[in-house]
């Protein structure tokens, strides 16, 4: 499996605990910037990067992270074929997979700690899909 992730500098250092905590578990990571959170730089363009990156097969899926990973996520759903998902807590992050297939991982920096971000990681990645009656409804998000 291969994540693509990227952030802003409002979510910097979450996304470096996040690359660390995936490497630990022999997870493959391209980091997709930024490189530090000294220059302020815009979400818009990270959320892109993610987007496209699993969009086009470039990774499996994507972790977008900002300082709330509100900017960031409306960025990603911008790119069609990104099913972009917000998540602060576990149960969402195992719905979201399950009923939205989602592929990209939203979280924020300034809402959430490190140890509560590795396990919705977590949560996300070990959930399946489930397809049935949520196939029709995830159709339509791609329409
Ligand atoms: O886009 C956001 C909110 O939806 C993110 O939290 C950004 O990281 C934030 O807006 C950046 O704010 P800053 O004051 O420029 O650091």
């Amino acid at each position: 499996m291969k994540i693509a992730i990227a952030s802003d500098h409002g979510g910097f250092q979450l996304k470096n605990a996040l690359i660390q905590h995936l490497v630990q578990k022999g997870i493959e990571v391209e980091d997709y910037g930024t490189q530090n959170d000294v220059a302020s730089v815009d979400y818009p363009y990270y959320g892109r990067l993610i987007g496209e990156a699993v969009v086009n097969q470039k990774a499996d899926y994507g972790i977008a992270i900002c300082g709330t990973g509100i900017g960031i996520s409306i960025a990603a759903n911008k790119v069609s074929g990104v099913r972009a998902a917000l998540c602060h807590d576990v149960f969402s992050a195992k719905a979201t997979r399950e009923h939205n297939d989602s592929n990209v991982l939203c979280m924020g920096q300034r809402v959430i700690g490190e140890g509560l971000a590795c396990l919705i990681v977590d949560t996300w990645l070990e959930a399946v899909y489930q397809g049935g009656r949520h196939e029709k409804r995830v159709q339509m998000l791609n329409e």
